[in-house]
């Protein structure tokens, strides 16, 4: 900021707490976030690295610059000997989707995770190196969700020791995975195993698809991309891939792993849900303190459209979702790390948990998230819909985590069976534990009441805890009853779905509230900093009670008028961040390279640099459009009737 006038320097003076110390509790320690730091200020200062001008180049030339990008943070990777840590934070910090999120995010993980060591001795030295570029090929033309259902066989063939990978049908081809198309050269291909004519399901294989000396499909393989996707720039950086046929190695690993992958990248993909969310909320929240519209007195200055009550019920959830998002993807991460130790040593017992947290968490953050940044957009009213705003690549970039790694309904319906086989375990042997425990409590949760009085009451972490244990027990326990009225559990699972999701999403809730309460009993230092993340989690818990009144109110767990409490609280809650808001956005330590949006820029410079920015669009390099004299002038000189079109 040497030098720069900072238009956003009232608003820092006014935070209430250590923003140097909320900066390490976002990243996580100290560690991370020196680390983190300098890793994006590094790629912030690469010319290599600019992103500014994604929105106006051609498919072709958007992904041959992504291919030099990913070449170039490969070099820079190896000349500074970066760890493998350092590496990952550099690949996030370049902010684009590409064949290597799928070959450090998917293949890697899938051989760690399913191959033999045999194997992974085998491919993993070929992978880090990259050596090799993998990508992870399940879903196909006709199957994504229903795993079961892929039609890809891998026949064994004791004669040659090898197994044939088919394509028998179309909608067989493997289409979608990310980096297939263009950039792969191998596969972990998921097929149904067939041995002796007999099936055994679906497992993964080791696949070489391309030539490692001129990169051309091996004989039997028919490889390309599927076509633009949504948005222009976005996502489209990336190759998707449809491809038919091959030749593998073997593989043979336990069947409880085999979905061990999609566990691993949902517990990610919650981490990166505060990122994305986080990104989009420090643009409308600063743009909102820059922007100023009505309310000018006696020729004064007018309101920052932030000071408005309904601009702040939009935007501080968000922002309060955000921090909710970081605590419970660092919790995830934890129970993943657990899950996969237990695993090493065979026990399988808490797979099923970290299935439905995972499956159950990547559903509602990223739904959320996705609705967040178009709701963001919204907040920075008509400059949003720019694209020097950021917001709509970063929607579009964004909004199909809502489907990829498990379409989101079918993952709440997955935690709906987790959450059933609770409820009709209870009063068994076994009792509910980690993040079902509260079911243990059914029976007080059933028919306890509400002790809110008055607003204040609703700051109290336990009544919060409460309402929202009884709510969802409630919700279970109810739909648990009618499904045990069907003759058949799957016909009366398939009709009750839409309450199995609501049951579910209320569940997941309480996951993201119970975690939120859980950090804020850590030892949290810094002056103000663990206050204003308490305002934050009872912005978050207030805000969804006020948005599912409804469910609440229909299980009894609160009545009406605490309801109507818990909104007064929110309204003051609202005033007392009100002044930290531009602080806690800092926070993030997001420079003005990733975050990428003349908007949300740190200074608040926006008008000058928005006026800036649209000259340099490429409509601008002549005032004269060309089309000009064949289709303008004709028209305005009437003469359209002799032109030829
Ligand atoms: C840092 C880098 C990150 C990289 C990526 C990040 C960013 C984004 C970049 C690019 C995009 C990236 C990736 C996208 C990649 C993909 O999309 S890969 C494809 C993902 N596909 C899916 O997610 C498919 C969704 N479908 C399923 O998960 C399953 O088919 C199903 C819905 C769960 C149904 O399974 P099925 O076997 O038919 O049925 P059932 O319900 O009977 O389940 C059987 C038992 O297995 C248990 N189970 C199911 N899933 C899991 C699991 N993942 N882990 C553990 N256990 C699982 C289930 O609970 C059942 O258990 P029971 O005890 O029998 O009840
Ligand atoms: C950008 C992107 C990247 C991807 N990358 C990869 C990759 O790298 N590798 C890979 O293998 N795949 C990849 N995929 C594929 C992705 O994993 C699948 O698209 C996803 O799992 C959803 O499956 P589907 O497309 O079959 O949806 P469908 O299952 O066809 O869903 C269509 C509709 O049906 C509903 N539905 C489906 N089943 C049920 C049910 N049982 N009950 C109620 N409703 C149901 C869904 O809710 C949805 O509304 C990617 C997809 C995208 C968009």
């Amino acid at each position: 900021m040497d030098g720069v006038v900072d238009h956003l320097a009232d608003e820092r003076n006014k935070a209430q707490f250590d923003v140097e110390e909320m900066k390490i509790v976002w990243a996580g320690s100290r560690h991370v976030f020196e680390l983190s730091d300098r890793i994006a200020r590094l790629v912030a200062s690469d010319p290599v690295f600019r992103k500014d001008n994604r929105a106006t180049l051609s498919r072709k030339d958007l992904f041959k610059n992504t291919l030099r990008k990913a070449a170039h943070a490969w070099k820079r990777i190896i000349e500074l000997r970066l760890s493998e840590e350092e590496a990952s934070k550099l690949r996030f910090y370049v902010d684009e989707a590409a064949f290597t999120d799928l070959h450090w995010g998917m293949f890697v993980p899938a051989i760690k995770g399913q191959a033999t060591e045999e194997q992974q001795q085998k491919w993993l030295p070929l992978a880090y190196k990259m050596q090799i570029i993998g990508c992870y090929a399940q879903t196909e033309l006709g199957h994504g969700s229903n795993v079961q259902g892929l039609e890809t066989t891998a026949t064994f063939d004791p004669q040659t020791d090898e197994f044939d990978i088919h394509s028998p049908t179309l909608t067989s081809s493997k289409w979608w995975p990310g980096g297939l198309g263009k950039v792969s050269t191998h596969a972990v291909v998921y097929a149904r195993l067939i041995t002796d004519g007999q099936e055994h399901g679906v497992h993964g294989f080791i696949v070489q698809l391309r030539s490692l000396d001129d990169h051309l499909p091996l004989p039997g393989i028919t490889i390309g991309d599927i076509g633009m996707k949504f948005g222009n720039g976005a996502y489209n950086t990336m190759d998707n891939g449809v491809t038919r046929n091959g030749k593998c190695v073997r593989s043979n690993v336990p069947r409880q792993l085999i979905y061990g992958t999609m566990v691993f990248v949902r517990q990610t993909i919650v981490s990166d849900a505060s990122c994305a969310l986080s990104r989009a909320v420090c643009i409308a929240t600063r743009y909102s303190a820059v922007r100023r519209q009505f309310g000018s007195q006696n020729g004064g200055v007018e309101t920052q459209v932030i000071d408005y009550k309904t601009q702040q019920n939009r935007l501080f959830p968000l922002l309060a979702a955000a921090y909710a998002f970081r605590f419970v993807g660092e919790w995830l991460k934890w129970l993943y790390t657990d899950v996969t130790q237990r695993l090493q040593a065979n026990d399988f017992s808490t797979l099923p948990e970290a299935h439905a947290c995972t499956a159950g968490l990547k559903s509602l953050t990223t739904t959320f998230t996705a609705d967040a940044i178009e709701e963001c957009r919204k907040l920075c009213g008509g400059h949003g819909y720019l694209c020097s705003s950021g917001l709509p690549e970063l929607f579009a970039v964004y909004v199909p985590a809502c489907t990829y790694e498990g379409d989101n309904v079918v993952l709440l319906l997955q935690v709906a069976r987790f959450l059933m086989k609770t409820v009709s375990q209870l009063g068994s042997e076994k009792k509910p534990v980690g993040t079902t425990a509260y079911m243990g409590r059914v029976e007080h949760l059933m028919q306890c009441r509400c002790s809110v009085q008055k607003a204040e009451d609703w700051l109290n972490p336990n009544t919060i805890l409460e309402a929202f244990e009884a709510r969802t027990a409630r919700m279970s326990v109810a739909v648990a009853q009618k499904l045990a009225q069907f003759a058949n559990p799957e016909e009366g699972f398939l009709e009750l779905s839409p309450n199995l999701v609501e049951a579910s999403v209320a569940h997941c809730q309480l996951i993201v509230v119970s975690k939120f309460i859980e950090k804020l009993q850590q030892d949290i230092p810094g002056k103000g900093v663990k206050e204003l993340l308490g305002m934050l989690c009872n912005i978050y818990a207030l805000n969804i009670l006020h948005k599912h009144l409804g469910d609440f109110l229909s299980t009894g767990s609160i009545t009406p008028k605490q309801g109507s409490l818990a909104n007064d609280q929110l309204r003051s809650l609202y005033s007392q961040v009100r002044p930290n808001a531009i602080a806690l956005v800092d926070a993030f330590n997001y420079t003005d390279h990733y975050l990428g949006s003349v908007l949300g820029r740190y200074d608040g410079n926006v008008y000058p640099k928005l006026y800036e920015e649209a000259w340099k669009d490429p409509l601008n390099d002549s005032v004269v459009p060309d089309g000009y004299h064949e289709y303008i002038r004709p028209l305005l000189k009437n003469q359209l009737r002799n032109a030829r079109l």
